[in-house]
């Protein structure tokens, strides 16, 4: 099975892309979804609420309360992360034996702090999402609760985009539209299916 790690840094268009991957038949893990439905988990919101007090509302963790102390003491990051990060690990493990289980070829996990977390380890394939700054910046800054403060308290804790493009396998430039970016994905995936056949090939030979 080969196990793509996709990444890119904040609003570089890797949900959209690993939405591309999907519409291919690829099986998709989103550690930010993951994330997002750990935090509805009562015992997860319950060890969250004792580490950051006032971040749970209605039993679930309140993503912007989270951001605003975040924001106030970026050294609590590293103190979110130990809760978050091996429960992510953890699903991230069912998922790929279960994929292995069902004989997929091709995997893919969405994995935004791939690099930061020493994912290469984890993963066959790395693929950046990447766009112009101008562009990423004006998508990130268009949603909603989101301020150029924050923007550069995340931008801050990720492996800048030059660096990821550089230590990545193919990257796909998600500033030329949904066709292209498809367009792109289907050629990675011929790459990647031509080049485990002739491998097969040599391995029976
Ligand atoms: C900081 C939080 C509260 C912001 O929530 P919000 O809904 O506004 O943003 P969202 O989760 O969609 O993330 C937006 C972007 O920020 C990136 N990001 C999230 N957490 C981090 C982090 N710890 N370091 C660097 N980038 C991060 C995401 O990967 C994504 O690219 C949230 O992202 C969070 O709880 N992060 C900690 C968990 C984590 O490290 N997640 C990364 C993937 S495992
Ligand atoms: N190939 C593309 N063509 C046009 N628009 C795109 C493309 N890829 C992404 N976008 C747009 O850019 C924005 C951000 O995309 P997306 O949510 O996929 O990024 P992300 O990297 O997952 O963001 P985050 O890091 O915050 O999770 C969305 O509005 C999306 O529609």
């Amino acid at each position: 099975m080969i196990v793509i790690g996709l990444t890119g840094s904040i609003g570089m268009g890797k949900t959209t892309t690993a939405g591309l991957f999907s519409e291919e038949g690829i099986p998709v893990h989103d550690a930010d979804q993951v994330v997002h439905d750990l935090y509805r988990d009562k015992a997860v919101a319950q060890a969250i609420e004792l580490a950051f007090p006032g971040s749970v509302i209605g039993g679930e963790v309140d993503r912007r309360k989270l951001s605003e102390n975040l924001a106030k003491n970026p050294a609590n990051f590293k103190k979110l992360e130990a809760i978050v990060h091996p429960l992510v690990h953890e699903r991230e493990r069912v998922f790929l034996d279960e994929q292995k289980h069902a004989s997929q070829p091709i995997v893919l996990l969405d994995i935004p702090l791939l690099f930061e977390t020493g994912g290469q380890q984890r993963v066959d394939v790395i693929v950046v999402a990447s766009c112009a700054e101008d562009i990423q910046r004006q998508r990130v800054l268009s949603r909603p609760g989101m301020t150029q403060e924050k923007l550069d308290l995340i931008l801050s804790r990720q492996l800048p985009d030059a660096e990821k493009r550089a230590h990545a396998d193919f990257v796909v430039d998600t500033g030329l539209g949904i066709d292209d970016a498809r367009r792109q994905v289907k050629t990675i995936l011929e790459t990647l299916r031509a080049r485990s056949s002739r491998s097969g090939k040599t391995d029976n030979a």
